[in-house]
């Protein structure tokens, strides 16, 4: 047990002390709640979930009690590490440099809700004091064209390391890093099922960029960096494996009473399928080839994650894991 005591909110429910479970110290939802402190909450919740694109109940609750006391340690270790930088430019080096993009990296499997937390963080984060410019770039961009998937026998290994291409998605962060303007990612579409030709979202030096993906946390042994070389905070939302199959099998459910019904989908032949049978194709998928990915490239990365997240049945994040080497 650690000596840290709950500050107590009038009317909220009793939190337990944190715990330690090397490399953890492990806080409830409540505790976690009262560490916002002072986090002012400058727009009104619906303002922010309707910025964040969310309109769910469980993510009402989140932004308050889960989502100000992330913001809370997120600022503080930003202004620690300016300073460090600052301190080390000015006393060591003799010269400043623009201040770099602050990188926070998102893991997680699919289906997980890394978008959806990734939005709803930008939009917390975008309100913050001194209202920093907050971007959002998504490592769906680094797939392998279609083509290029086919051609290699890969389409039954999307979102395996082999379906990116790491090196574009090296290069975007290291000129991020470097203070580049201007930086072109391509953009993925989820209704074309490929990476979209000629479409690119633009990255222009913003204050901090959030790095979402299921990839992000992992290591490639044949190239001289690593992803988490560039990123100055990371997350990892984490929920049991049976539970993120049946957000999975929802999220599915949902794609095909909409997205697959357009005639552009990729998906469009599953649009007249019973929902019993839509269901089968989707725990299909799933079987075969997000769960060995988890199991296999997402998992294992979780402990490099600097916080934990996580999520009961319901979305609603009920512990939070600081990791404390
Ligand atoms: N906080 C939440 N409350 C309710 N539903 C959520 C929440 N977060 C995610 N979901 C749902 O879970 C599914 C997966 O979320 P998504 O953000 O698309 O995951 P990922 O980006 O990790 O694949 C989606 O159907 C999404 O609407
Ligand atoms: C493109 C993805 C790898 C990205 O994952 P996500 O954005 O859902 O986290 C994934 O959605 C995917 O296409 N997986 C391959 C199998 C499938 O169609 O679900």
């Amino acid at each position: 047990m650690l000596d840290v005591m709950p500050q107590g909110t009038s009317g909220a429910p009793a939190s337990s002390l944190p715990r330690l479970a090397p490399p953890y110290v492990i806080f409830d939802r409540e505790h976690w709640a009262t560490l916002r402190a002072e986090t002012p909450l400058a727009l009104s919740e619906a303002e922010l979930l309707a910025l964040a694109g969310v309109n769910d109940p469980t993510s009402l609750s989140d932004v308050t009690e889960v989502f100000l006391p992330l913001v809370r340690l997120i600022e503080l270790h930003m202004a620690a590490a300016r300073s460090l930088r600052h301190m080390v430019d000015g006393a060591f080096v003799g010269q400043w440099r623009a201040t770099a993009p602050y990188v926070i990296a998102i893991a997680g499997s699919v289906a997980v809700g890394k978008s959806t937390f990734a939005r709803l963080l930008r939009a917390v984060l975008g309100q913050s004091q001194n209202r920093p410019r907050v971007e959002l770039v998504t490592t769906d961009g680094f797939l392998q064209p279609t083509q290029v998937l086919q051609a290699n026998g890969l389409m039954e290994r999307k979102g395996f390391p082999e379906s990116y291409d790491l090196r574009k998605m090296l290069a975007f962060l290291e000129g991020l890093k470097s203070g580049e303007s201007q930086l072109r990612i391509p953009t993925y579409s989820h209704e074309a099922y490929d990476v979209v030709p000629g479409e690119f979202q633009v990255v222009d030096r913003p204050d901090i960029l959030i790095f979402e993906g299921l990839n992000v946390l992992q290591t490639a042994n044949s190239l001289v960096a690593v992803a988490s070389d560039f990123f100055d905070f990371t997350i990892y939302l984490d929920a049991d494996t049976a539970t993120i199959e049946e957000w999975y099998v929802d999220r599915f459910l949902k794609l095909q009473r909409t997205v697959f019904q357009r005639e552009a989908s990729y998906f469009h032949h599953y649009k007249d399928l019973t929902p019993e049978a839509a269901a089968k194709v989707a725990r299909d998928i799933w079987r075969r080839i997000n769960l060995p990915n988890l199991e296999e490239n997402i998992e294992p990365t979780r402990r490099r994650a600097r916080v934990v997240m996580r999520k009961g049945s319901d979305h609603r994040v009920e512990e939070i894991w600081l990791r404390q080497t």
